[in-house]
């Protein structure tokens, strides 16, 4: 691990335990039966640990989409060709993703970020950090340097450190890239050693031939490499993609910042995965928001130990699930600043109705 990503892990620290308790014993004291609110309770304790603030107060949010392209598209791994991603990049900038519309209506900005499409696009809004055009075919070799990866990583981060600067408070992790499914799918059977069938889905649409296919070329990406899966990095470079080495970047950069990162689909879950491994402690910083259709998303979910707020059936990606989840963030870090208490309301707590 260079020096940089070094520096990085370290100053990732664990949760503030004494916010999170301060925002426990607030909880019980408002004008509601304890633990009446659910999951909402424990969702806005982990986010007090994570901001150490009792009473969280996350205005200013940004869904961070990493784009990036994939030569293993080559084996025929996606139902749409490769051109689909500085396209959809060239409508996300537009306004006009699924994301876009989402953000809107949550009141989040879209931060769309070109880690290595393979075109070259410029827009006044589109940050500008790509390394290369695209990733070589993991099915034939790495499908990038190590040098390549922790620079994604180190540039994902740097984007997380200059949102911070300007005021960003959460994130949630997004991303573009035809193919990500079938690296995401390498990453997380790479890192868990479980078999690709089992973590290889059928992302946009394949049929079934196109799914054989796919864990075919997983399969092959994985003996063709050897990824150790002791070495996030080397996980990353040979079967990774740039995106994905950029998002897990995001959330240990948005983790230094004391950010609480949301996860959204498939490709989140990899990269979220890669990050706990260069840092076990930035899984405390991150919130899953749905679970999606695409098969292994679950497992993955389940491997990092987080529990989803959502289930809608969706397999988009782009950050959509993720950025769906934050008006119930919102309402549940509300809770803690404008409910009543029992003493303020002048509402009695039950106490000494029923006998202990
Ligand atoms: C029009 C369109 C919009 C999308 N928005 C997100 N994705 C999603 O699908 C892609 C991954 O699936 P696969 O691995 O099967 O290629 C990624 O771009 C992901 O963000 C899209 C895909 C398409 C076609
Ligand atoms: O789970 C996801 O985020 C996903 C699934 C299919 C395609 N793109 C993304």
């Amino acid at each position: 691990m260079n020096e940089a990503l070094k520096r990085l892990v370290q100053s990732i620290a664990l949760p503030d335990e004494e916010a999170k308790r301060l925002a426990a014993a607030h909880l019980d004291q408002l004008t509601k039966p304890p633990g009446s609110l659910g999951k909402l309770e424990s969702l806005v304790i982990r986010t007090a640990g994570i901001t150490g603030q009792p009473k969280p107060d996350l205005a200013r949010k940004a869904v961070v989409v990493m784009a990036a392209d994939h030569g293993v598209c080559e084996e025929g791994v996606s139902a749409y060709p490769a051109e689909v991603t500085p396209q959809m990049l060239l409508n996300m900038l537009a306004g006009g993703a699924a994301v876009n519309v989402f953000s809107r209506q949550a009141g989040a900005e879209v931060v769309c970020v070109d880690m290595g499409v393979n075109a070259d696009i410029s827009h006044p809004a589109l940050l500008n950090r790509k390394l290369r055009k695209g990733t070589a075919n993991m099915a034939k070799g790495p499908a990038m340097t190590r040098e390549e990866a922790e620079q994604a990583i180190l540039a994902g981060a740097a984007v997380a450190e200059e949102a911070c600067e300007r005021g960003i408070q959460l994130f949630v992790t997004g991303e573009l890239g035809i193919g990500n499914t079938t690296a995401s799918a390498a990453v997380a059977s790479a890192f868990t050693g479980l078999e690709p069938s089992l973590l290889t889905g059928r992302g946009t649409g394949v049929d079934n031939e196109g799914l054989s296919r796919k864990t075919g070329a997983v399969q092959q990406a994985l003996s063709v490499n050897q990824p150790d899966r002791e070495d996030a990095i080397d996980v990353l470079a040979k079967v990774g993609g740039l995106e994905i080495a950029g998002m897990a970047g995001l959330i240990l950069g948005a983790a230094a910042r004391n950010c609480p990162v949301v996860l959204d689909g498939f490709i989140s879950g990899a990269a979220a995965l890669a990050a706990s491994r260069l840092c076990p402690a930035s899984l405390d910083y991150m919130l899953a928001s749905h679970v999606s259709d695409e098969k292994g998303h679950a497992v993955l979910l389940e491997v990092l130990g987080l529990e989803p707020m959502l289930r809608l059936d969706m397999r988009l990606g782009e950050g959509t699930g993720g950025v769906l989840a934050l008006p119930l963030i919102d309402s549940a870090c509300a809770v803690m600043r404008e409910m009543a208490t029992f003493a303020s309301a002048g509402v009695s707590d039950g106490t000494g109705v029923l006998e202990a």
